[in-house]
């Protein structure tokens, strides 16, 4: 379940899942999914030649949000808590990429604004509660990354994180390149840590114009250590499974490894019959077959809930 309290309110938000973009929003859902809490950076477009100590004042919790943590809105139908949870965690999770390649696409989606027409006038920065294996996580969603040239935000990202999610276009192969490299200066500046990061194809839908293939995607994915999936911004293809992703990965690192094996012992108890034997079998064909050894690797890559 992703970003809802109770099951209406999931099929709800599940429903939204299939819609395109395109579509008029239904009104009845609008207040299900809205932004929950925009942390306003707006003022970051509007302030290029912002200095340092300005750009640091806007990223960082005031003490009004600090205080938000505990709080969950009062809206008797919100199905979105903002804030932070239980024991006051928030995480922080960076967009980063090349221009264009959908960030702010799959941030709005994430924030819930994604029907807003002008980009220019939505806020950068997105927080929100999610409810992810029925426990509630808060993530603090940053789509900062190309906002200014300034050096030292771009620092400040590669800084700040307790995940990433570096997204390319699949119709464009420099920005598969260029994520390559955010890979590598993501890895140089944050040497000894074990963060979590998932690799994005986006743009999926546009099948025609598609340069970069899924297998090199995974193979990139594995070469360099991280999760992988495509999405469609557009079509709302897999931005949940994105984001319940994060927050999975997020889960596996910080949480102890009893919490996770009790979560994961959930999981599975829950999981369909069709989807324990799918597991069961891929398992006797890789004992099977040592050279699928590789496969088996890539095809775990696709496996966000599993570290
Ligand atoms: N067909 C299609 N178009 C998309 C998708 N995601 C984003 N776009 C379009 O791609 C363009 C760029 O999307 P943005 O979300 O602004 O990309 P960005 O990475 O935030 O770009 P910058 O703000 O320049 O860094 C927009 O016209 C979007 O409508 C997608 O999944 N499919």
């Amino acid at each position: 379940m992703f970003g809802v309290m109770t099951l209406n309110k999931g099929d709800k938000l599940r429903n939204m899942d299939k819609r395109r973009g395109s579509m008029p929003f239904p009104l009845h859902l609008q207040n299900l999914h809205r932004r929950s809490m925009p942390v306003d950076d707006r003022e970051l477009r509007s302030m290029p030649e912002a200095q340092p100590t300005e750009l640091a004042s806007l990223m960082r919790f005031s003490p009004e949000e600090e205080h938000r943590s505990s709080c969950v809105s009062d809206s008797s139908d919100s199905v979105i808590s903002s804030g932070s949870d239980s024991d006051g965690q928030v995480y922080k999770v960076v967009l980063l990429g090349e221009h264009g390649v959908g960030k702010s696409s799959l941030a709005r989606i994430f924030g819930g604004v994604e029907d807003s027409n002008d980009c220019e006038e939505t806020g950068n920065t997105y927080d929100r509660s999610l409810v992810v294996d029925d426990e509630e996580t808060s993530i603090l969603l940053y789509d900062i990354w190309e906002q200014d040239n300034s050096q030292w935000l771009k620092d400040q990202c590669m800084r700040m994180g307790d995940a990433y999610i570096i997204v390319y276009s699949v119709t464009d192969k420099s920005s598969f390149e260029k994520a390559s490299e955010l890979r590598i200066q993501l890895r140089r500046a944050r040497q000894s840590e074990n963060i979590p990061i998932i690799l994005v194809g986006n743009k999926s839908d546009l099948v025609r114009s598609r340069e970069v293939s899924v297998d090199e995607g995974s193979a990139c994915a594995v070469v360099f250590d991280c999760k992988f999936i495509e999405t469609s911004a557009s079509l709302h293809h897999n931005v949940h499974d994105l984001f319940e992703g994060i927050v999975r990965q997020i889960r596996l690192r910080k949480d102890s490894k009893e919490e996770n094996a009790r979560r994961m012992a959930n999981c599975k108890r829950r999981e369909s019959i069709s989807k324990k034997a799918k597991r069961f079998l891929g398992r006797m064909v890789a004992r099977k077959n040592k050279k699928m050894a590789f496969r088996q690797k890539s095809k775990s890559c696709h496996d966000l809930s599993v570290l």
